[in-house]
């Protein structure tokens, strides 16, 4: 075994799937050794047993890769690190381990793998017995552990487009529980375990590494605040901030989320890159399928609105709303416009405090509520405002 970058290059070359080829994350950092980079970048660390379907969640996430396709996919044999540079918000790799890793091999240099990880995504194959897998999920994470006590921990219990609503609820309780009391019992109950239901056929996998990204941005509530003031202003009932190529949300408003609206939102960005792409204006070495003048308006036969505006290059706002709502255009652009500012404002912060102090995994940079406390956003137009 040994530390090495995958050597596919950039986004995934296959033939299905429904994004453009090249519109994808760059090609993958092969310049660093993992051993000797320098590189500080938040780690996302995907372990599991062999055959849990590390490697698909992967590919189908960050490299479109269409879910069948992972049905040939080889074993993984070695670490494979991939770099995802999609925005100043989220960067970070993600390393893909092998399934048969052995924490006693001394190739592994788990000091180093571990101190530098955001967060441990434990990968359990739910439509196989469990029991293996929750022992090495105890083993995985006391190391980790004790190495870091600051990675956030995350259960994918995955496959479960196999399983039926009851049995699929059951097993998390189960694993749960067994996971729970494993830990309890090696007198590590501080330890938080977050658990996810998964599949690579549906949305949830994108959901469940939303959150998990969620957890690595700093200013997350900076951008929660943000949305809840958009949505109030402009009578916007759902938005969400999506990270365009991955349609990985890192961000949305404080009211919960409900998987149907989140598919619609995803499958919007779908259809706007696929749009853009067949009947945009190409120019050289720059894929038009996202850019400034990207937006999107979806109606729906039940009265809602899909709206979908460009933040950044990588950034996209998707917002549901009701049609009347959608009446008063002219202030939800101004509020737009406004929120827009805003961010580009968090972004800049982040850059001057990246320059003057070096960020450890996970340090709050910037504290969301001081900074619209502080004033420093600029006025949103209410429709009250508006309309007097
Ligand atoms: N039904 C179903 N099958 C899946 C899912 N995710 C992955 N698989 C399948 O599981 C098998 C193993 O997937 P891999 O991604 O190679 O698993 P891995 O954990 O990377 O395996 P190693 O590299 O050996 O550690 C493949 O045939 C995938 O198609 C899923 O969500 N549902």
């Amino acid at each position: 075994m040994s530390y090495q970058d995958d050597e596919e290059g950039g986004a995934f070359d296959g033939t299905a799937g429904s994004f453009p080829k090249d519109f994808g994350y760059g090609a993958f950092d092969g310049e660093h050794d993992i051993v000797t980079s320098g590189d500080q970048k938040p780690r996302i660390l995907l372990m599991g047993l062999r055959r849990s379907g590390k490697s698909s969640i992967q590919k189908v996430v960050f490299h479109k890769m269409s879910p069948n396709e992972t049905l040939f996919l080889e074993s993984t044999n070695k670490i494979v690190k991939d770099d995802i540079n999609n925005s100043s918000f989220v960067q970070f790799q993600i390393w893909d381990f092998p399934g048969q890793i052995d924490f006693f091999d001394s190739n592994f240099d788990y000091d180093m793998i571990f101190s530098g990880c955001g967060a441990l995504i434990f990968v359990i194959d739910a439509q196989d017995d469990y029991m293996e897998a929750l022992n090495k999920l105890n083993v995985t994470v006391t190391k980790a552990y004790k190495i870091n006590s600051n990675i956030k921990f995350e259960v994918f219990i995955h496959k479960v487009d196999g399983l039926g609503d009851d049995f699929k609820m059951e097993s998390q309780r189960d694993i749960h529980q067994r996971a729970t009391d494993d830990l309890n019992d090696s007198g590590l109950d501080q330890i938080h375990l977050s658990f996810h239901l998964t599949s690579i056929y549906d949305h949830s996998i994108f959901e469940a590494f939303s959150k998990v990204v969620q957890k690595l941005i700093p200013q997350l509530p900076a951008l929660e605040n943000l949305l809840n003031i958009l949505n109030t202003n402009s009578a916007i009932e759902k938005s969400f901030l999506f990270d365009v190529v991955s349609k990985i949300y890192i961000a949305t408003d404080s009211t919960p989320v409900d998987m149907q609206s989140y598919e619609l939102c995803c499958d919007m960005i779908d259809v706007v890159i696929d749009v853009s792409w067949i009947y945009g204006i190409r120019e050289e070495q720059d894929p038009a399928a996202f850019d400034e003048q990207s937006f999107s308006l979806i109606k729906l036969n039940n009265g809602t609105v899909l709206y979908l505006r460009e933040v950044n290059k990588f950034l996209a706002l998707v917002c549901i709303l009701r049609e009347d709502n959608f009446d008063h255009k002219g202030i939800i652009d101004y509020n737009f416009l406004c929120f827009q500012n805003a961010i580009q404002q968090v972004f800049e912060l982040r850059s001057k405090n990246l320059l003057t102090m070096t960020n450890p995994l996970g340090s709050p940079v910037v504290n969301g509520n001081n900074l619209i406390g502080d004033g420093q956003l600029s006025p949103t137009l209410t429709d009250e405002q508006n309309l007097n």
